[in-house]
C-alpha cells in the first residue's frame, strides 16, 4: 500500500531499525527495488532527485513528477508491503510544489547550505504547505562535503546538536538529515571513513524524531571490481564501512539514503553482460542483468539495516 513516509520511519525509529531509501531515475531501477522489497518483506522508500523528475519528465518538472507517482503507485496500490514516494534534495520551490501536486509522500526541502536562520525559514514555509496537503517533510542542517547534486562543498559543516534541537521545534521538520561527516557519490572520505557518532547521539537525544543519513552508499568492493574487471574506471572509490554504517543505525539513524550502492551494482551487471553476449541487442535483456544485481543489493542492505521482515 502507498504511505506516508512519516509512517514508516516512526516505526523504524520507535524499534531502533533503518529503511533504505533508494532513489531512481527510471523504470528498471524501480522494478528491481521493488522485487528485492517484496522478497524481503520490508517496508520501502522510493525516493528521486529534481534531476530524476526533469529526465523522467524529459525537461516538464510537472509531467516527471506525476510520471513516478503513478509508476509507484501502479504497483503500490497492489502489494502489502507500505511503500512511500518521497523528493529527494527539493532544492527550488516548483520541484518541490509539482511534487506535492502530483502525489509524493514527502518532500526534502533541502536549504542546507544556506545560514541557519533562511534555513530555518524556508523549511518551516515548506512544511506549512506540505502538512496542509498531508505530505511529510525532511530537511537538512550542516553540509555534506563532495559534489551534492550542483552544490559543492569544499569541507563537510558538521551539524550542531543545540540548532538542531531548535531548527526541529521551530519547523515542525517530520525527519531530519544531520551532517556527520558522510558525502555523496563513489569517493567518499580523503583518507579513513569518520563520522562524528557523538554528534549524532545528541541529535537525536535533542530531537526525538526520525534521522536521515545522506551519503550513505558503502560502495562495495565486490561490485567495483565486476565493473573495473569489464571496462569502468573506478579508482579509488570508497564509501561508508558497514560496520559505521550499523553504528549509525543503532545511535538513531532510520533512512538511509542508497543511490550510488544502486549505480555501481548496475554498470557491472551491464558491462558484464555486453562484454558477454555481443550478439545481444534487446534492451529487456541487457537493462535486465543491470537490474538483477541491482536487486541483490538491495535485498542485502534491506537485511542489513534491519528493514527485512518489518512490512
Ligand atoms: O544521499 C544520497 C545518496 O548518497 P550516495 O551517493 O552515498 O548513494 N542521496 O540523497 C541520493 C542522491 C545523491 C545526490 O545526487
Ligand atoms: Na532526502
Ligand atoms: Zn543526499
Amino acid at each position: 500500500m502507498y504511505v506516508n513516509t512519516k509512517d514508516i520511519l516512526e516505526k523504524a525509529s520507535k524499534e531502533y531499525y533503518a529503511v533504505p531509501a533508494f532513489n531512481i531515475n527510471n523504470m528498471e531501477f524501480f522494478h528491481a527495488i521493488l522485487e528485492g522489497a517484496l522478497e524481503k518483506r520490508a517496508p520501502l522508500i522510493i525516493e528521486t532527485s529534481e534531476g530524476a523528475i526533469k529526465y523522467a519528465g524529459n525537461g516538464d518538472i510537472f509531467k516527471g513528477a506525476r510520471y513516478f507517482v503513478e509508476l509507484v503507485r501502479l504497483f503500490a496500490d497492489s502489494v502489502d508491503i507500505p511503500i512511500a514516494l518521497h523528493l529527494d534534495h527539493g532544492k527550488h520551490f516548483e520541484y518541490i510544489i509539482a511534487a506535492i501536486k502530483a502525489g509524493y509522500s514527502s518532500v526534502m526541502i533541502d536549504a542546507s547550505e544556506k545560514p541557519f536562520e533562511e534555513n530555518l525559514k524556508e523549511t518551516k514555509e515548506i512544511v506549512k504547505i506540505a502538512h496542509a496537503a498531508g505530505v511529510s517533510v525532511e530537511a537538512e542542517l550542516g553540509q555534506l562535503a563532495g559534489v551534492e547534486d550542483n552544490v559543492v562543498a569544499a569541507e563537510s559543516v558538521l551539524v550542531d546538536p543545540e540548532q538542531a534541537k531548535i531548527f526541529v521545534e521551530e519547523t515542525g521538520v517530520d525527519f531530519l538529515a544531520p551532517a556527520i561527516g558522510t558525502s555523496h557519490g563513489a569517493f567518499k572520505f580523503k583518507g579513513e571513513a569518520k563520522l562524528d557518532f557523538e554528534r549524532l547521539k545528541k541529535v537525536k537525544e535533542l530531537t526525538k524524531i526520525p534521522l536521515v543519513l545522506h551519503g550513505a552508499s558503502s560502495v562495495l568492493p565486490e561490485y567495483v571490481k565486476m565493473a573495473e574487471e569489464y571496462g569502468a574506471d573506478l579508482g579509488g572509490a570508497k564509501g561508508v564501512p558497514e560496520d559505521q554504517l550499523k553504528k549509525c543505525v543503532e545511535l538513531g539513524i532510520n533512512k538511509v539514503n542508497t543511490d550510488t550502492d544502486l549505480r555501481i551494482a548496475f554498470i557491472a551487471g551491464l558491462r558484464k553482460f555486453l562484454k558477454e553476449n555481443p550478439k545481444e541487442f534487446d534492451p529487456r535483456h541487457y537493462l535486465g542483468a543491470g537490474k538483477k544485481l541491482v536487486k541483490e543489493v538491495v535485498m542485502n542492505r534491506l537485511e542489513f539495516l534491519g528493514a527485512a521482515g518489518k512490512a
